[in-house]
């Protein structure tokens, strides 16, 4: 099963969006070790456009694998576990860049009527490799007619893949709030602008802005996940910062939350007497499947394969792929993998079965897509 062992490779050297250097360099060399006859690559930054030339094209059909890793330090025990203390392969990428280069030695080996484009894109998790990649001089000169794309999905069995037409992923924002205050001895808090006060209550205060000020029927999320500040047990802090991030289903929400987030931010600042700064940080565009190829590859799926095809519920998850969906019709499905822990955990576990189970039926698809006129 080379497939597996290439995951197991990508798994221990996971790196951060636009370092993934010796990731590409990885890929570059199994790239490279294939028949060169119909394989053209370039790379881009630290992602890589591959095309094989098909017998007698009529269009382009794209596949994208996202090839970043998390800032998590990896509590799997696996044996092939991060060599990167830090970070961690915890969104599955290195199954996904897995599956991408088996459809691509499937392809090398099997070419078809149409071209193919395979991209491999940095900088999923942050700040984003989909959209300065689609604008990229490659990507127009190798512009697919149609473009897909999948992500590992833990809470799923493998053999299943669930989708839906229409709005699949949500529309995001990160968020990055700074605080400004006076820092003082811990005993002279009269003295002071404690800004950890400060952080700990405007933390409280947006989580008030999903509840009160975002319509129900609608959904939106404002998660923080990192807060800093202070120095040491007896310093009133004179700093700290938030990091987190904004999910909305709509595109009026998340103006609306920032609105929100905003008013709320100054009245931090005036109760705490402080100076305070907002950073938006990267925006993702929603991931929306277009309807008929959407509609096309579920039908597909569902009598070609042994595939389960469940139709799912939109996700608050964030994937710059929506970028590309915004210019090119396709859409993006949920692989089942199958594992205890979910997406972003530390533990997370991917069942390396879902690799060759994907290979097998999407080559199928892409098989059917590239003959048909
Ligand atoms: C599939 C997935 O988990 N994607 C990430 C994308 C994050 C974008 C950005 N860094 C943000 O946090 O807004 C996700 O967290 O959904």
């Amino acid at each position: 099963m080379p497939f597996v062992q290439i995951r197991r490779d990508l798994h221990k050297i996971p790196e951060l969006g636009f370092q993934e250097y010796k990731t590409q360099s990885y890929l570059l060399n199994y790239l490279q070790s294939l028949p060169q006859d119909r394989l053209q690559i370039k790379t881009w930054k630290t992602g890589i456009f591959v095309k094989i030339d098909g017998l007698n094209p009529q269009k382009t059909i794209g596949y994208r694998t996202d090839i970043d890793g998390l800032p998590i330090v990896e509590e799997t025990n696996l044996p092939f576990q991060s060599e990167h203390p830090d970070n961690m392969h915890a969104c599955g990428h290195d199954v996904h860049m897995s599956i991408a280069l088996g459809l691509v030695t499937h392809f090398v080996q099997n070419p078809i009527r149409d071209n193919l484009l395979f991209i491999f894109q940095p900088a999923e998790e942050g700040p984003g490799g989909a959209e300065p990649m689609l604008k990229s001089e490659i990507m127009k000169e190798w512009k697919p007619d149609m473009i897909f794309a999948l992500h590992v999905a833990p809470e799923y069995p493998v053999g299943s893949i669930a989708m839906k037409e229409g709005l699949l992923f949500a529309n995001t924002s990160e968020l990055f709030i700074d605080l400004k205050g006076k820092g003082g001895h811990a005993a002279y808090p009269h003295q002071t602008n404690d800004m950890v006060v400060a952080a700990c209550s405007l933390v409280t205060q947006l989580q008030s802005i999903v509840a009160r000020n975002v319509n129900p029927l609608d959904s939106a999320v404002i998660t923080i996940g990192k807060i800093t500040g202070g120095t040491v047990q007896n310093i009133i802090a004179e700093k700290a910062r938030l990091e987190g991030t904004i999910r909305t289903l709509s595109a009026e929400s998340m103006v609306k939350v920032k609105k929100r987030i905003e008013a709320i931010v100054k009245g931090i600042e005036v109760g705490y007497e402080c100076e305070t700064s907002i950073d938006y940080g990267s925006m993702y565009y929603q991931v929306y499947n277009e309807e008929t190829l959407t509609r096309e590859f579920m039908d597909f799926v569902s009598e070609n394969t042994e595939i389960n095809v469940i139709e799912c519920e939109k996700a608050m998850t964030g994937e710059d792929f929506g970028y590309m969906l915004k210019e090119i019709p396709g859409f993006m499905l949920w692989l089942g993998v199958d594992s205890e822990f979910g997406l972003h955990h530390s533990k997370l576990n991917p069942s390396e079965d879902a690799i060759d189970t994907a290979i097998s039926f999407i080559s199928r698809y892409i098989k059917f897509k590239g003959n048909q006129s």
